[in-house]
Parts: C-alpha cells; sequence; structure tokens
C-alpha cells in the first residue's frame, strides 16, 4: 500500500527510528507526524503530564528530525505542533490525509473513532496501518534552562529547497513562540558567494514554502516572511522580538544583532542555538551536516526543469543541446557522454571550419573585418578574431550573424545522416543562436565566474581583462540554467562531474523514445 500522504500517531516517540525506517514503503509525499501528548482521546496515553511548558518538546522533535533525516530521505516530513502548545480538539493538516500509521496496536473501533473524531482532513478512502514500536520509553525532555515562551521570536536563512534542519529551526520559533514568528529569507544579493547559487529558488518560491511550513505544522501563529537584503533583517529594529533561533552558522549574525540592538537602547535578543544534523551519508564534496547546497550538488545530472514537447523536430534520434559559458568544461562533458554512447557535434569545430578559405563564409567574414584577419597560411586567423569581436557587442553580433547559418546548416546534415540513438550539439551560445529549437533538452553546466576566470588565464593564457570580456560576451550562469533541464558544474575533480553526467545519461534512458 503506497499512499501519498501520511499522518503517523506517536505515543513512543523514542522508538520512532524502528518505524520510520519502514514508512517509505507505505508514505510517498508527506509524512505527518503527530505526538500524541494533549490529544484527550480513547488513544492519548502518552502521560500527558510529562510535558508542562512547550519548550520541553524541543529535544524529542529533534530527535524525531534526526531520524527522519536518515530514514526517510524522500519525504517531506512535518511534526505538528499545535497538538502539543494548545489543547486542539482535531488534528489539522493542510494536505488530506491517505494513511493513518499508528506506532501501537490499538482495537479496529478506537482507531476508526479516532480517525473520525480526531482528524479534521482525511480522504474518503483513508487507510489504516499498525507498525508497532514496542514497549513504551519516556521521551527525553529538555532541561527547565531556556524553556522560556517568547511574544515573538525571529529567525533568517536563505531557505532554499526546505529541508529537516530549516525545519527543526522554524519548529523551534513557533514551539517558543506565544503571537509571532517572523523569518527574514534572503534576497539575490546574499546569495552569491553559495555553493551552485544559481540553483538556489527564486525568493518567492523559498518564502511560500517557509509560509506553508509554518502554517501547516501551527495554525495558531501570526507569521511575517519577510526578504532581506543584509544579514539583520527587522531583528535590529524590532523592540517586540524577544528571540533569535540560529544554527550554529549563523550564531555570529546573532551576537551582530545583539551588539546593534544594544547601539540602539533595545533589548537584547535570547539566543536559542539549535544543533546542526549530519548528513546520512555525504561524499567528499559535500557538506558533513544536512544543508541546501548538498541538496543542490545532488540535483546536478537530474531534470531540474521540465522537459517540454518538442514537436517541431522528428523523435529520433533524441537530440540534446550541450551548453554553457566559456571554460566551463563542456568538452570534458562531452568526452563523458561520447564515451557513454552519445554522438558528440562540437560547433565550435564547425565554426572553425566553415570560414575556411575558399569557403563562402570565408569571404564574408574578410569582407567584414577586413584583410587583415587573414594569417599567413592563407587562413582565418582566429587569434586575431577574437579581441575584436570580444570586446564589441556589435561585433560579436555581426561574425555571428556571418557565421552561425553555415553552422546550423552543417549540424542539421551530419543529424540527418547520423544513424545514432542520442545526438549531442556542443555550443556555448545555444540560446542566443536559439538552436533550442533544434533540441529535445537542453543540459547546461556552470563554475563560478572566478573559476572561469583563473582557467582561462592558465589554460588560454588570458589576461585578466581577455577573461573577462570573454565572460561577459556571454549570458550569466542563471540564464543558462533557467532555461535548461539539467544541469552539471565542473568545479570539483575529474570523477564527479563523471558520475554527474554518468547520473544524467542512466535517467535520460527512461525518458527516450524506445
Ligand atoms: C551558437 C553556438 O554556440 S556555436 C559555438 C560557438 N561558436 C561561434 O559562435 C562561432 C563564432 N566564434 C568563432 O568563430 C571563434 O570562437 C572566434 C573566432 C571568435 C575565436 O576563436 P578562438 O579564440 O580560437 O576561440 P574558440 O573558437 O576556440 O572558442 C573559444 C571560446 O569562445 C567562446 N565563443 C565562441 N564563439 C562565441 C560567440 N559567438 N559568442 C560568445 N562566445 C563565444 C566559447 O565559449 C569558446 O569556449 P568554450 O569552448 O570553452 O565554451
Amino acid at each position: 500500500m503506497l499512499c501519498k500522504t501520511g499522518l503517523l500517531i506517536v505515543s513512543n516517540p523514542n522508538k520512532i527510528g524502528k518505524i520510520l525506517s519502514k514508512i517509505q514503503n507505505n508514505v510517498k509525499n508527506t509524512l505527518y507526524i503527530q505526538l500524541l501528548s494533549t490529544l484527550s482521546d480513547p488513544l492519548g496515553n502518552f502521560y500527558p503530564n510529562l510535558y508542562n511548558s512547550w519548550p520541553k518538546y524541543s529535544q524529542t522533535i529533534f530527535g524525531i528530525y534526526s531520524q527522519a533525516a536518515t530514514h526517510c530521505k524522500d519525504l517531506d516530513v512535518r511534526v505538528l505542533l499545535s497538538g502539543l502548545k494548545y489543547n486542539v480538539a482535531k488534528i489539522k493538516t493542510s494536505q488530506p490525509i491517505d494513511l493513518v500509521i499508528f506506532d501501537k496496536t490499538h482495537s479496529t473501533t478506537n482507531m476508526d473513532n479516532f480517525i473520525t473524531n480526531r482528524i479534521e482532513n482525511f480522504s474518503k478512502n483513508c487507510n489504516v496501518l499498525t507498525l508497532d514500536s514496542g514497549d513504551f520509553e519516556a521521551p527525553a525532555i529538555s532541561s527547565n534552562e531556556g524553556d522560556k515562551i517568547f511574544k515573538h521570536s525571529v529567525l533568517g536563512g536563505t531557505f532554499d529547497r526546505l529541508h529537516i534542519a530549516h525545519k527543526l529551526l522554524l519548529s523551534e520559533a513557533a514551539l517558543r513562540s506565544s503571537d509571532q514568528v517572523t523569518v527574514g529569507v534572503t534576497e539575490e544579493n546574499m546569495l552569491q558567494t553559495k555553493t551552485l547559487w544559481e540553483l538556489i529558488e527564486p525568493i518567492e518560491v523559498r518564502t511560500e514554502k517557509v509560509a506553508d511550513f509554518l502554517h501547516d505544522v501551527c495554525s495558531d501563529l501570526k507569521y511575517e516572511i519577510v526578504p532581506i537584503n543584509d544579514p539583520y533583517g527587522p531583528s535590529i529594529n524590532d523592540p517586540g522580538m524577544g528571540l533569535i533561533v540560529v544554527s550554529q552558522e549563523t550564531l555570529k549574525g546573532a551576537e551582530k544583532i545583539n551588539e546593534i540592538r544594544k547601539q540602539k537602547n533595545l533589548q537584547p535578543l535570547e539566543v536559542k542555538l539549535i544543533e546542526l544534523i549530519d548528513e546520512p551519508n555525504p561524499n567528499p564534496i559535500e557538506e558533513a551536516k544536512i544543508s541546501s547546497s548538498t541538496h543542490r550538488i545532488r540535483l546536478l545530472g537530474t531534470v531540474i526543469n521540465p522537459i517540454k514537447n518538442n514537436e517541431k523536430i522528428p523523435q529520433k534520434p533524441y537530440i540534446i543541446g550541450l551548453t554553457g559559458g566559456i571554460a566551463s568544461g563542456k568538452t570534458n562533458i562531452s568526452k563523458n557522454l561520447k564515451e557513454l554512447g552519445a554522438e558528440i557535434i562540437n560547433c565550435d569545430l564547425i565554426a572553425h571550419d566553415v570560414y575556411k578559405a575558399g569557403k563562402p563564409t570565408f569571404d564574408k567574414m574578410v569582407e567584414h573585418f577586413g584583410q587583415s584577419i587573414i594569417g599567413e597560411d592563407g587562413e582565418i586567423d582566429r587569434k586575431k578574431v577574437g579581441p575584436i569581436v570580444f570586446k564589441d557587442p556589435r561585433e560579436l553580433e555581426a561574425l555571428n550573424n556571418i557565421v552561425w547559418p553555415g553552422i546550423e546548416k552543417e549540424v542539421q546534415e551530419i543529424i540527418n545522416q547520423s544513424k545514432s540513438q542520442v545526438i549531442v550539439i556542443e555550443a556555448a551560445v545555444l540560446f542566443n543562436a536559439g538552436w533550442e529549437r533544434n533540441c529535445h533538452e537542453v543540459w547546461t553546466t556552470v563554475v563560478p565566474r572566478s573559476e572561469a576566470i583563473e582557467r582561462l588565464k592558465s589554460r588560454n593564457q588570458m589576461s585578466e581583462e581577455q577573461a573577462k570580456n570573454r565572460i561577459e560576451s556571454q549570458p550569466k550562469n542563471t540564464d543558462y540554467v533557467n532555461k535548461s533541464n539539467v544541469v552539471f558544474c565542473t568545479l570539483w575533480p575529474f570523477e564527479y562531474t563523471k558520475q554527474q553526467v554518468i547520473k544524467a545519461w542512466e535517467l535520460l534512458q527512461n525518458r527516450i523514445p524506445s
């Protein structure tokens, strides 16, 4: 039985790992978790007096999310807080529950009554499952220290691809607040030093996900979710805020906020530090703790933007456009794809061929740029053309207008004669030329701008200025990424590029027409 949305009713949180390890077989998308404590119902034997203030649940919630990080990688896990904080009559969830899982064996009548009377939003065909976790163990509870409740808490972050560590920070703020939580979400100017920042979701999406999560797990508070373009946001001005929730990484920011608050004669915020959760299986280029950058690294090679059916070209052969800025590693990716069985068409090489002496394009180039671009061997000297076009956008446009039609025609001829199943058109400025119209999918590769400059200086012996001119003559990484279906990054050792390409190739096999 595999359902979309599950609700796990937990009376024995210390044993939850045992249940979570099995739950991915039964729940596909979202798993809500309700601790059975203050819900006074026939099944509610959760030692209700164990907790007498909300923050005491903090450690239990941390334990649940840590277990979920290990066992439920592909599930959106949400520990519900309202039932812990208030004496609510019903369990509220934004998504209808298709499966209720109990961690303890109960009578059918009790379970049916529970679903009908205590769950607000369940689907018509709601199923029931019992995964008995065994003998009860009293959960760990937080000490009294730091168990204060605050009227208004604050926290900030990027919140890219909302993950378990974000959920912990947000839950902690909701758990310790009686009225309001303010969340600062970073704007683009704060992102650019982050690994694969080009893959960070737009601020609207990140804001929406934070709001959706908070309203879902605790609908009783007021939430203010605001864009921030510095590390402080409203926390340095609001006299009503009492608590800031931070991770080890943002602790320094909180200290700075309190310095500024003191200067402004505002009460310093109490700081609640949340431990980082370890990434279950990091590889050497990923972070040891659960992080958005690891998540982004794992997206490399997968489909990040949906593939639209291109009806203007035949279904076979399957055409992939491979693009990306200068020195972003296209050639290495092509080499890997060739080893896996793709046919590669390198448009740079075709360009060089298209304006060979004696060909019509040669004459057009000389007519436009003058005799001085002809080298001693009678061929066009590319080293002379490059500096002209890469420092003047009008000259580059002129060159493109002269050469691109010939390249496109030549590429088409190769495709028409090919017997290959998959053809990769490698073209640095594929989107500028509009050649996505000739492809079923577009794959792109990125490296940070600083890395591209270094590569051009050492690989092509370019000066810093020449390197920057080349980079500026091409679209930005974000433009490439936003228009591409699959993204690679060649920043790390070759084996990691290869892993991304193999992943992309294997996933491709499932979607190309047989
Ligand atoms: C639509 C396409 O993407 S086709 C492939 C790109 N080629 C073209 O557009 C043809 C016009 N360009 C040329 O003829 C040559 O690149 C010249 C004469 C300008 C310069 O020659 P060279 O200095 O020998 O450079 P070369 O051809 O090896 O290309 C070097 C880099 O310039 C960049 N480049 C080439 N053409 C262009 C262009 N039209 N616009 C922006 N960048 C370009 C590429 O990024 C390439 O590096 P990469 O392979 O690491 O991505």
